[in-house]
């Protein structure tokens, strides 16, 4: 029987304003994780997995304050689960004092792949930069090799674009120029026209994402002659959404007009096939036990998505990853005669045994094979899409690790003719 505890510290960010919610979701997700590895008996055997919790809202200082109530009051916890970029890196610039294992579900700051900074972070949560293997991969598909890239200046996209520059460079992809803009893309937008861009990479949050659309459709950098490629992780109809809240000077069908045959990436974090994941669950069984779970908690799913709904799996797996790494660990340490109740946050050598068991993870979760990269990656697959006439098409996965590109649906193209990265100049006959 599970009579002895292990305790683990939960930073969720749930009743903030600013930033990603996603503890709304993204905390019962864990909670449904952490009931169902207690109930393995080959799974921490004599031991229950505890969790202690409390609301970060996005917000670093609250966050910090969490941590350390979490961590000075007993019990003492084993390692801490945290979301929100902001709040990852100073908890996880922190714990590494403690000698903690932080695992981040909600984190995409490619700041935070930094071994140096954040010696004991491990993601469930890809960093923004697994977008960019995706995108040097279709340009190639279709031939582009001249881009221009648009952005906001916020930090993830910053260091996301830095990623995607170097990689642009060895696959001998020019940019032709970077715009970057705080909240007005006008300027911005009029730049790209005068360096006759036409394969355009954006990155931006859905607001400022709408205020492109609308600048592209009113200076015509929409059409046959242009791809632009968006982040895939805004809400589906996010193009007609809030026009007249946020004064978007166009109307939806113009808005819809201008998002014609863009592209997008994301990384997928709900598992694509219906294999049995190492829960035994199904992810539509585990889909439909959220959405019970969900509806107890007053988000009914069928109206609308809390937010954390899209990063839900990656919570899941998250407590999977802890239950796996500190069972591990048990075994390891009881063959050197010690064991996890013994753990102090001076315990270098328990807290060693707990990394490399974390580094040492890979499992079917929910969100698909959870496996580390060096640095404490996420490795996942990416989804491209493309919308038609308002929707969004699948038309591929990639699969960085394996540099495999399976195509699900032909992209389409206005005019059936795939648009040129610049301007063709016939010399006359
Ligand atoms: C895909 C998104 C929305 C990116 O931001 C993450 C939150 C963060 O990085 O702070 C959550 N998931």
């Amino acid at each position: 029987p599970k009579t002895k505890v292990l305790h683990i510290g939960g930073i969720f960010p749930i009743n903030g304003t600013e930033g990603w919610q996603g503890g709304m979701a993204c905390q019962p997700s864990a909670m449904m994780a952490l009931e169902d590895v207690n109930s393995r008996s080959d799974l921490l055997p004599g031991y229950k997995l505890k969790l202690h919790w409390n609301d970060s809202e996005c917000e670093p200082g609250l966050g910090a304050l969490v941590m350390y109530d979490l961590l000075y009051k007993p019990p003492q916890k084993l390692m801490l689960l945290a979301g929100c970029s902001t709040v990852c890196t100073t908890v996880a610039e922190a714990a590494k004092m403690w000698n903690l294992v932080v695992l981040s579900y909600g984190a995409s700051s490619p700041a935070l792949s930094n071994r140096q900074r954040f010696p004991t972070l491990f993601r469930t949560h890809p960093s923004a930069t697994v977008h960019n293997p995706t995108r040097v991969k279709i340009l190639q598909n279709f031939g582009w090799s001249r881009i221009a890239i648009l952005q906001q200046a916020e930090e993830v996209f910053i260091s996301t674009v830095e990623d995607l520059e170097t990689r642009c460079r060895e696959s001998g992809i020019e940019i032709v120029t970077r715009q970057s803009f705080l909240n007005d893309p006008s300027e911005s937008v009029r730049n790209l026209r005068r360096q006759d861009a036409r394969i355009i990479v954006g990155l931006f949050y859905v607001v400022a994402a709408r205020r492109v659309l609308c600048e592209m459709y009113k200076q015509g950098l929409y059409g046959s002659s242009y791809v632009w490629f968006f982040i895939g992780w805004y809400e589906d109809n996010w193009y007609e959404a809030n026009l007249a809240q946020e004064k978007i000077e166009c109307t939806r069908e113009q808005m819809k007009e201008a998002a014609e045959g863009h592209l997008t990436t994301e990384a997928l974090n709900w598992n694509q096939d219906n294999q049995k994941t190492i829960s035994g669950m199904t992810v539509e069984d585990y889909r439909k036990r959220l959405n019970a779970e969900l509806l107890k908690k007053g988000h009914d799913v069928t109206v609308r998505f809390p937010d954390g709904y899209q990063e839900a799996p990656l919570a899941y797996d998250a407590v999977w990853a802890v239950a796996l790494a500190l069972n591990r660990t048990m075994h390891r340490l009881a063959e050197r005669g010690r064991s996890l109740d013994d753990f102090t946050y001076n315990d270098a050598v328990s807290a060693g045994e707990i990394y490399s068991a974390m580094n040492a993870t890979q499992f079917l979760g929910v969100s698909g094979t959870v496996a580390f990269s060096s640095k404490g990656d996420r490795i996942a697959w990416t989804l491209i899409e493309q919308m038609i006439h308002g929707q969004y098409n699948k038309v591929g996965y990639y699969d960085t690790q394996t540099d495999n590109l399976t195509w699900l649906a032909e992209a389409r193209w206005i005019g059936g003719k795939i648009p040129q990265d610049r301007t063709i100049i016939i010399d006359k006959l």
